[in-house]
């Protein structure tokens, strides 16, 4: 089956001041993907999300992005992505109604009336629409902001950390919201340091000093690491945790509920250290497949803010 490209990209640089803070990526995303963008603060993911859709020209690297050119075409480009930043950028003082209007006006659109009254409607907030937009709980004001970026229906929607600050139900609404969008086609970028967000993404790549250094399906990603898990059950799982950290064999111990899990990648070293801890006879130590969890935590713990890699070095 030939999978339909929204963004095929190759050699994507970037250099601001004497940074190379983007180093030659290539990278591809199927239409109606949610791939998300990992790496510690300052690696490059805006910057190279931002090229991958016109929105900024790179100074080496070429593609293209929903068919169009992203340097020739990046005009035609910016017209089909909506962008949500942390912020919402909704305005506070303005009506549910208004910020929608105001978008839409932004993108030119005819027959607003009926598209915000459509949009209202679509959020379930008929009977609402002249309610200031400051009034809304964490959640609404989210999902607001949704709807305004896509009020000109985007082919291609960036998120950047969408759900920081609002609630789990209201995050879990978000991603659901987000999941029925691609099922439609939409293709969605998100840059994130959480979890819980990196989970929900279909594609993943981590960058770190401007470097992209793994790219693949988000259950490929720790096989591609080479993580090996185990998951210890038993009592007083505080105590062993600390115990195992203060010794260090074990390259990361997490706590998830009622279980360790155990992660690192010489798995013979791990083999090791479960069958001496059995030997002690208080706890269940079992391999299993290590999941994107866990090469999350991996990945982001390894990391430190970089900003850059010298353009010389
Ligand atoms: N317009 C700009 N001019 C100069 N330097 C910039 C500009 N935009 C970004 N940078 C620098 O480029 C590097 C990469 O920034 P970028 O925003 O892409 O990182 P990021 O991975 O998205 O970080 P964060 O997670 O903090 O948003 C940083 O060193 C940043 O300071």
């Amino acid at each position: 089956m030939t999978r339909e490209l929204a963004i095929s990209v190759t050699g994507l640089t970037k250099i601001f001041g004497d940074r190379k803070v983007v180093d030659g990526f290539d990278m591809e995303v199927a239409k109606g993907t949610i791939y998300g963008f990992l790496g510690p603060n300052g690696s490059g993911k805006t910057t190279t999300i931002r090229m991958m859709c016109g929105l900024l020209t790179p100074d080496g690297g070429e593609g293209q992005c929903l068919g169009l050119d992203i340097i020739r075409d990046s005009r035609e480009i910016k017209k089909r992505v909506g962008y949500m930043t942390q912020k919402f950028s909704l305005y506070e003082d303005l009506t549910i109604a208004e910020n929608l209007d105001f978008v839409a006006r932004m993108f030119g659109m005819k027959n607003r009336k009926a598209i915000v009254a459509e949009a209202v409607r679509d959020l379930g907030l008929e009977g609402r629409a002249g309610q200031l937009a400051g009034t809304l709980s964490g959640g609404w004001k989210q999902r607001l902001a949704l709807a305004a970026c896509m009020i000109h229906n985007p082919d291609l929607l960036l998120l950047d950390e969408p759900t920081a600050g609002v609630d789990p139900k209201a995050r879990r609404d978000f991603w659901d919201e987000i999941r029925r969008l691609a099922a439609k086609g939409v293709t969605v970028l998100v840059s994130t340091h959480y979890m819980d967000e990196a989970v929900q993404c279909d594609h993943i790549a981590y960058i770190a000093y401007g470097k992209k250094l793994i790219d693949g399906a988000a259950n490929a990603i720790p096989g591609q690491i080479g993580l090996s898990t185990f998951v210890v059950t038993g009592p007083e799982l505080t105590a062993l945790e600390d115990r195992l950290e203060a010794e260090g064999a074990a390259g990361q111990v997490i706590r998830f509920g009622a279980e360790l899990h155990v992660s690192g990648t010489d798995r013979a070293a791990l083999v090791a250290l479960a069958e001496r801890e059995r030997a002690r006879g208080s706890h269940e130590w079992t391999e299993k497949r290590a999941g994107l969890e866990e090469a999350f935590i991996y990945l982001m713990a390894g990391a430190k803010d970089n900003f850059g890699a010298e353009v010389a070095g």
